[in-house]
């Protein structure tokens, strides 16, 4: 698999994969929006292109969905090279922009309705695809109200459902939960975590961490126009070399307890600390059972037992210098 370190990805190309993205690149004038990037997309997978603000994540999206034209580098869905002009690869992808583009006298059917025909769906499978869609983003009993009446997530679930009408292979979203309510914010969010069941590929741009950290299977981090890390969250967080962090508040022999952790295989620091005894662990999770063990042989009792795995933000940080959200 395609990963890591800084600088060049490189992306094997196989006819599994849904899209792939091969040493993708864009100017606007003097500057480089996008940087030789290349990555692929497998089918039920969800990729997220994380970023910060002018990273370049918009850019390549467009170019992945043929509505802007590389200065270098290509991409294929399903095998099918993506230009500009190319038909067939574009109705492979369902491309959900920023912008909410419905008409608010229409109903939520009626949208998609029309949508559905621009993909030149119609009939029975037309009226099938709505039903399902409506159903797939949340709003199966908002089918008949006008889209004035909705809210802005309302309306942003719905324009999700319009780029999923035609059963795309690569559904495409561009920052879908920016500005949106809470309670769309998850809708949106559990429609896409559908969509990997039925084997759609998914690809992502947002600059929320905890949003890549909850849908993708894999994340790709941009900044100043390159991929400079990809992986699973696990993987670039190991990459760092960073630590889960296990506290433990417990009663008893504290020096006992942590003695007996330090000597556990997989344990790489074990200390007290405001009453409270701190290990750093390579898989927190995994070791409880043996800190648990410890505990007892330890003779002390344990009050609780908190494990705080290192985040995608500390792996931006580590890569890119800055904060995600400066
Ligand atoms: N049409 C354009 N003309 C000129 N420059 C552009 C154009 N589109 C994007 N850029 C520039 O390319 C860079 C990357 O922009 P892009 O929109 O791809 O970033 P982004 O990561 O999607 O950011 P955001 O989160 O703000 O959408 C930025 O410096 C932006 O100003």
């Amino acid at each position: 698999m395609a990963t890591v370190t800084s600088g060049e990805v490189t992306a094997p190309a196989t006819a599994d994969e849904v899209l792939t993205v091969d040493g993708l690149s864009k100017r606007f004038g003097d500057r480089t929006a996008v940087d030789g990037v290349s990555f692929t997309v497998a089918p039920g997978e969800t990729y997220g292109l994380l970023g910060p603000n002018g990273a370049g994540k918009t850019t390549t999206i467009r170019l992945v969905c043929g509505l802007l034209h590389p200065d270098g580098g290509r991409c294929s869905i399903a095998g099918r090279a993506v230009s500009t002009s190319a038909v067939e690869a574009k109705e492979l992808v369902g491309y959900v922009p920023q912008e909410v583009a419905l008409y608010p006298d229409l109903t939520a059917a009626e949208n998609l309705r029309f949508f559905g025909r621009l993909y030149r769906l119609g009939g029975r499978r037309l009226r099938a695809r709505v039903g399902e869609v409506l159903e797939l983003v949340g709003l199966a009993d908002r089918a008949d109200d006008k889209v004035e009446s909705f809210s802005g997530g309302m309306k942003r679930r719905l324009n999700i459902g319009a780029g999923l009408l035609h059963a795309p292979r690569l559904l495409v979203l561009d920052e879908p939960t920016v500005g949106v309510d809470p309670q769309s914010r998850h809708a949106i969010m559990d429609s896409i975590q559908g969509l990997g069941a039925t084997g759609t590929a998914v690809l992502y741009t947002t600059h929320y961490m905890e949003e890549a950290e909850r849908l993708c299977d894999r994340v790709g981090i941009m900044d100043h126009g390159r991929l400079v890390a990809e992986g699973t969250r696990r993987g670039l967080v190991a990459q760092l070399g960073e630590l889960d962090r296990i506290t433990l508040t417990a009663t008893g022999d504290l020096q006992r307890l942590a003695e007996r952790c330090r000597a556990l295989p997989g344990i790489a620091g074990a200390d007290l600390k405001d009453g409270q005894v701190l290990l750093l662990a390579h898989d927190g999770r995994r070791l409880l059972p043996a800190v648990l063990a410890a505990a007892e042989s330890a003779e002390t009792e344990l009050r609780s037992v908190e494990v705080v795995e290192p985040d995608l933000e500390a792996v931006f940080l580590h890569l890119t210098g800055t904060a995600l959200r400066e």
